[in-house]
């Protein structure tokens, strides 16, 4: 009931004048084909009663007027509920989204069950809605023509409506259970379509493009998509012939019916018992009341079946935020007294390992902190918690104190600047890429130019066919239109070049109280990656940074070194301690040190 009202809501809201000028036309319909076939009876008994021609005439004008509002107002008819399905579509999606965005932290888009409900949800949200206004009328539609037919057949024989009623009952319960049926094979299927659309995207995406074809996976990864479809095909084989067999019971019946009916008449009209203009009314009424009957029946079905869907989509913009938001949130006061992670304990699921295991970790205010630590040590997963894309499990992490279970995660986060070790790479212009970074400037040229300076960017977007303007994307182009003259395609970057432009939108938020660099010169040269921690030295001073890096070079001057190890914080402090202490770091240091040192030599005696 809740998803008939929330449809009927989001129908009204999205489009109040073309529902009711559908519902209007839907009704003016309606009762059509039973007006139809009285004048049809009433012509034909004046006809073989020998009246005057004035007399049917005026029938059969009513006729003639009758069969065209029957040929004309469905053209408008479907026009109306085209457009409102149009805009019932566009706020469907459009609050389908919004939703997603109250989604805070990060656990939603990482689980199965969730990501398939989205696709549900985007599949039928926004078609449900117009498909149930357009159940319900045709389940009016289909009432009023079938009581008007039923009401005709009473006049001829009191029996037959009650015959036509009863067959109509096995076959509303089969609809039914057809209905159920394909709903959960939708929902079933789900994980499926979704892996074959993964492997579908696989093939035709420009960055796998170069792997499929060096590696020859390509064969290998379509029969996986092909595999998915197969199973999917059974799956839908399956429904199919138990839909064709179970219709086709019911088409017997309908027509056993209907001969049954037809077979009365004939002897009836021999007998004198009833006219030849009430044969032509019964041959129509049966018709049409098995044809209303089964209308109402699809519909209602339909209708169940687009319910039962349609719930995935109420689930999806129901569900409130994925971690507790305060209410009212603590106020967020400039980081002054720096980040603690207190005795942190976190895993991706209970199903996980731990990564980390009573982390006890202080980013002291206005410092840079590198950490390092081996592959999977949880270095991303810190800063993840740090900006709240999860909570820990126990313990907590603060902020001035202030745990960030208690801030608006909004607010924190419009506090830091990032770049993430997978940053993005936009299908947007080179300005776009940058100004994402912070709304706030995205038409700000000169900011977004300082940035791309400070990044190292400017020089090679200053280059770009469109400069700033470029769009960087092989997969539009350049412009809305499908390709014009003047539209090139558009730009692709070095990886090195992206992630320049990554570190320009973190720029764009330099302000921020805690800057985030998570590997931001791993695809960088030796050339650049001297240049930009050189930069990055001059404006992180005085400002509270947090820095990942493998390459210990672009660390070793941070104010505090911090190595996690086994979930924990197992060294701390500068270069020149931990190389003293000799663990892990002086280690790790050491080795990559060797690595440059024994070329030396090679390179000196060539
Ligand atoms: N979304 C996730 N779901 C489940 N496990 C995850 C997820 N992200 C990371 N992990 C696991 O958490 C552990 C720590 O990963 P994390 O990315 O934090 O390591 P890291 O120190 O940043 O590694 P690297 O140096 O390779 O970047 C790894 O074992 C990884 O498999």
């Amino acid at each position: 009931m809740r998803g008939i009202v929330e449809a009927l809501r989001l129908t009204w809201r999205a489009s109040p004048w073309f529902t009711t000028v559908f519902v209007a036309l839907t009704l003016l319909t309606a009762p059509m084909p039973v007006v139809t076939a009285w004048l049809t009876k009433l012509v034909l008994d004046d006809i073989i009663a020998g009246a005057e021609p004035g007399a049917v005439l005026g029938k059969a004008v009513g006729l003639a007027a009758a069969g065209l509002a029957t040929g004309l107002i469905p053209n408008l008819t479907q026009y109306a509920s085209r457009e409102t399905e149009r805009r019932v579509g566009l706020l469907a999606q459009e609050r389908l989204f919004t939703a997603t965005e109250r989604f805070v932290g990060m656990a939603r888009f990482e689980d199965p069950v969730f990501l398939n409900r989205i696709q549900m949800a985007m599949q039928h949200g926004g078609s449900t809605p117009g498909v149930l206004v357009s159940a319900i009328l045709s389940t009016v539609s289909s009432v009023v023509t079938g009581l008007g037919f039923l009401g005709s057949l009473l006049v001829i024989s009191p029996w037959i409506p009650v015959v036509i009623l009863a067959s109509a009952v096995p076959v509303l319960a089969t609809e039914m259970w057809l209905a159920r049926s394909r709903a959960d094979l939708s929902w079933r299927l789900s994980p499926i379509e979704r892996r074959e659309m993964f492997f579908r995207d696989l093939l035709t995406s420009t960055q796998a493009a170069k792997e499929i074809r060096l590696f020859g996976i390509g064969a290998y990864l379509r029969e996986r998509m092909t595999t998915q479809r197969r199973r999917s095909n059974v799956e839908n084989r399956r429904m199919d012939l138990r839909q064709i067999s179970a219709q086709a019971l019911i088409g017997l019946l309908g027509t056993a019916v209907a001969s049954g009916t037809l077979f009365w008449a004939v002897l009836a009209a021999a007998g004198g018992d009833i006219s030849i203009g009430d044969i032509s009314l019964l041959v129509a009424a049966v018709g049409g009341v098995q044809s209303a009957a089964t209308s109402l029946v699809h519909t209602v079905a339909g209708f169940h079946q687009q319910l039962m869907l349609f719930d995935h989509y109420l689930r999806v913009v129901a569900a409130g935020p994925d971690l507790p938001v305060a209410s009212p949130p603590a106020a967020i006061t400039p980081l002054e007294h720096g980040i603690v992670f207190k005795d942190v304990w976190f895993r991706y699921s209970p199903d996980h390992p731990w990564v980390l295991r009573g982390l006890n970790l202080t980013i002291p205010n206005g410092r840079t902190v590198g950490l390092i630590g081996r592959n999977g040590a949880g270095k991303s997963t810190l800063i993840k918690l740090l900006c709240r894309m999860y909570d820990p499990e126990r313990g907590a992490v603060l902020w001035n104190g202030v745990d960030l279970r208690e801030l608006d995660p909004a607010e924190l986060r419009a506090r830091i600047g990032a770049v993430f070790q997978d940053y993005m790479e936009y299908d947007l212009t080179a300005a776009e890429n940058i100004g994402l970074g912070d709304l706030a400037y995205v038409s700000d040229r000169d900011r977004i130019v300082a940035a791309a300076e400070r990044a190292g960017a400017h020089t090679f977007v200053e280059r770009l066919p469109r400069s700033y303007d470029t769009l960087l994307s092989r997969l539009f182009f350049q412009g809305d239109d499908v390709g014009g003259a003047d539209d090139g395609a558009g730009v692709v970057l070095s990886g090195g070049q992206w992630q320049r432009l990554a570190l320009a939108r973190a720029h764009l938020r330099s302000g921020r109280d805690l800057m985030i660099l998570d590997e931001p010169s791993s695809g960088l040269d030796a050339e650049a990656e001297y240049e930009i921690h050189h930069k990055l030295r001059q404006f992180r001073t005085g400002r509270t940074n947090v820095l990942i890096s493998h390459r210990l070079n672009t660390v070793r001057d941070a104010d505090l070194l911090v190595v996690l190890d086994e979930g924990v914080v197992a060294e701390r402090g500068t270069h020149e301690e931990l190389m003293a202490l000799s663990g892990v770091y002086a280690s790790l240091f050491s080795m990559q040190a060797e690595g440059y040192l024994d070329a030396l030599p090679e390179r000196a005696t060539r």
